[in-house]
């Protein structure tokens, strides 16, 4: 081969190469797209490179490869036990810059301005570079910058670029988990209290609503904000080093973006977590309550429609193998942990107004429902007039006896109380319980008609003929009330229901908490009940009263940017009431949350782990709730669609929770639970004796 056929053929493999390379870059961004829809758990590894001054001897990483492979060799083992190979998502080698390892976070912390719940964490034992990729090493020259500040820097360029089209707001907080004690890291007058985590997540995402959230709209913000946060972190320990081995350190970024023309909402949340050293937690520690701050805080990230990245780091000197492999083993059982496809929380213009619409129907309902209750003191008392006249009938005395016309008349008011208390709430649902009541609107007409509730509960003469009497004198204003009720209910709802239903499961900014509670009201139990008009309207009702306004959440948010100005928190009454008001939406998801995670059999799995040749199953223990959480929901997941064939995947988990959750929630002591003792034998007297007794009482006035 002559010099220019060399260079020729040369020519043509640096053609192939970069074909190659081209090939293998698409098919990485396919290879992306699948994860993105099966939601896996994506791990980049990075291997620290050996540190200066430092001696080493040979690097216990053999070789890495360009599809995410990474094959390790044990210096202590011989043959082919010493070498083993391992697969990730990307696997970066010692030389790779910061400015490369964000190229390839880009894309994740990019979609939470589209609305998505990002979770970027890197995990690894001490020294191994964590705070190196989270941070950098030196916040003076943007060249060694980490993950964070890139990440911030790119979401202020985007928004700025967007600006025409969406309008952001940004805030930020940041937070220390120290011995499972949550502290804010950015207050400035120095107190180091200790936070509440809220146990389920926060509509507007704030799982530490205490903690400062701090409005920032430059990176400059953001690296005063983490001086501030570097010198609290220290504040406490004999040395920051000896700290951040310790503790977990949580930034996250609170995004809200209003589309400027639609006037849809985005609103996307990124935790960027910066681990504990793998090693140092215990055992014993890990397998109980450790870890479960952590749980909680990223709780919208683990278990729910978000993204989640893992970085896991490496030290490739030879003392440090075991650490290295244990890792590794870890981190390939949490790359194949499926959340299912991650979910936008975008609440669309058109959601909004029906939303707006569903509220107006509502007040008006309550204002009706208002008028009613007001009919309804006015008829209490023709009632009781009806029925003293009533009780010199000479027909009571020999079909109930005498002796019990002698009862006092305490019983008298009870007894007409309780029945018709019974009848009221069917007819006069109150604001309070209408979420029960309003299904049974109906009876409204079966009241009217007269005859379909005496079919259905035979009375004695008496009791029929004072009904028959109270009815009497309410049907005309009950007549004229329904028939004004009328138009409330047959506005189109049934053509709104699937979009409302939708509305339902829509998220607000976690979207698996909104989705639960839909499916928690909409559930198996229930769907009989969307057949009608009212139903639907209740459940409606049941769904918009369970979610949070999403207006009161932007003001909410906006507040808590506005007020906290400076990193003190000024309006914290304030914002607890209405943290307060907004809690019964969500105590159930957080009590599904935490029931399913305190189920978890960490022990188990670590012994899973151990038993599959971990020689360092300590790895396994410090992220073992975080990640096992994850693993409980797949596992959830895998056990339910054995039953439900046709969910979504995700959808599968979220059902999964509140069939789950009352069985957890209604264990009793002794091992039953307060559904099997409800629905069982035992509890049956106890409830006809509720409704049978007053209606005895009734039927014994005199
Ligand atoms: N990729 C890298 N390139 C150069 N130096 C690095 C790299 N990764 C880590 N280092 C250096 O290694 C040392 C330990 O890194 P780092 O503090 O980030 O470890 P860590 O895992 O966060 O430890 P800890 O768990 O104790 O917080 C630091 O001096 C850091 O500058």
């Amino acid at each position: 081969m002559n010099l220019t056929g060399l260079e020729h053929y040369i020519k043509n493999l640096e053609v192939a190469s970069s074909s190659y390379q081209k090939v293998l870059e698409e098919n990485r961004v396919l290879y992306n797209q699948v994860q993105d829809l099966k939601g896996t758990i994506r791990v980049y590894c990075r291997v620290r490179p050996f540190l200066p001054g430092q001696s080493h001897g040979q690097s216990t990483v053999d070789y890495i490869g360009e599809n995410g492979n990474i094959m390790v060799v044990n210096p202590f083992k011989q043959g082919k036990d010493a070498r083993k190979m391992f697969l990730f998502n990307k696997v970066f080698a010692p030389n790779v810059s910061q400015e490369q390892i964000y190229v390839d976070t880009q894309p994740l912390v990019r979609s939470v301005l589209d609305g998505y719940n990002v979770c970027i964490f890197a995990y690894g034992q001490t020294g191994s570079g964590k705070t190196y990729t989270m941070s950098g090493p030196d916040l003076t020259t943007e060249e060694t910058w980490g993950v964070n500040y890139r990440a911030l820097r790119d979401l202020f360029q985007i928004s700025k670029t967007r600006g025409d089209a969406i309008k952001y707001e940004v805030g930020v907080q940041m937070i220390e988990i120290y011995n499972e004690q949550v502290r804010d890291l950015l207050v400035s007058d120095g107190s180091n209290r200790r936070l509440d985590i809220r146990n389920t997540a926060q509509s507007n995402g704030l799982n530490v609503p205490d903690a400062s959230l701090i409005p920032v709209i430059s990176t400059e913000d953001v690296l005063d904000l983490m001086k501030i946060g570097q010198k609290n972190r220290a504040v406490g320990a004999t040395a920051l080093n000896e700290r951040s081995s310790r503790s977990h350190s949580v930034l996250t970024v609170h995004v809200l973006g209003k589309e400027l023309v639609t006037g849809s909402i985005l609103k996307g949340c990124l935790h960027l977590v910066d681990l504990a050293g793998s090693e140092r937690v215990d055992k014993s520690e890990a397998v109980g309550e450790r870890n479960s701050k952590l749980t909680q805080v990223l709780q919208d990230s683990l278990g729910g429609q978000a993204k989640t990245l893992m970085f896991v780091h490496i030290n490739p000197e030879s003392n440090a193998i075991g650490e290295t492999i244990s890792t590794l083993k870890f981190a390939e059982r949490v790359s194949s942990i499926e959340l299912g496809a991650a979910k936008s929380n975008k609440e669309s213009g058109e959601i909004r107004e029906l939303k707006e619409e569903i509220s107006n129907l509502k007040q008006s309902l309550e204002r009706k429902e208002a008028e009613l209750e007001q009919l309804k003191g006015g008829s209490t008392r023709i009632t009781t007039e009806t029925q003293k006249q009533r009780a010199v009938s000479p027909f009571q005395v020999p079909k109930y006896g005498i002796s019990a016309s002698l009862k006092p008349d305490t019983n008298q008011l009870e007894a007409r109380s309780c029945s018709s208390g019974k009848q009221r709430r069917s007819r006069f649902p109150s604001a309070l319980t209408d979420r029960e009541q309003l299904p049974r609107t109906p009876l409204v007409s079966e009241e009217r008609l007269g005859g379909s509730a005496k079919t259905r509960t035979p009375s004695p003469s008496v009791r029929r003929s004072i009904s028959t009497d109270r009815g009497a004198v309410m049907r005309s204003r009950v007549k004229a009330e329904t028939i004004e009720n009328q138009p409330v209910a047959r506005v189109p709802f049934p053509a709104r229901v699937p979009v409302n239903k939708s509305i339902a499961a829509f998220p607000a900014i976690t979207p698996s908490t909104d989705s639960n509670n839909s499916r928690v009201y909409l559930g198996p139990q229930e769907p009989q009940k969307q057949d009608n008009v009212s139903d639907k309207l209740s459940s409606l009702q049941k769904v918009t009263s369970r979610k949070v306004y999403p207006d009161h959440e932007d003001d909410q948010f906006r507040q808590s940017l506005n007020i906290r100005q400076g990193g003190i928190r000024k309006s914290k009454p304030e914002s607890k009431a209405k943290a307060k008001h907004q809690l019964p939406s969500r105590i159930q998801k957080s009590d599904m949350g935490i029931s399913l995670l305190s189920d978890i059999d960490t022990a188990e799995k670590i012994e899973e782990a151990r038993t599959n040749g971990f020689s360092e199953p300590e790895n396994e223990l410090l992220l073992a709730p975080a990640v096992n959480d994850a693993l409980k929901v797949k596992k959830v997941r895998q056990n339910f669609s054995m039953n439900s064939q046709n969910l979504e995947p995700r959808g599968q988990v979220q059902q999964a929770e509140p069939i789950l959750a009352p069985r957890l929630e209604n264990k009793l002591p002794n091992g039953q639970n307060h559904q099997a003792k409800e629905g069982g034998n035992t509890s049956m007297p106890e409830f006809r004796r509720s409704r049978s007794t007053p209606r005895g009482k009734f039927l014994v006035i005199p």
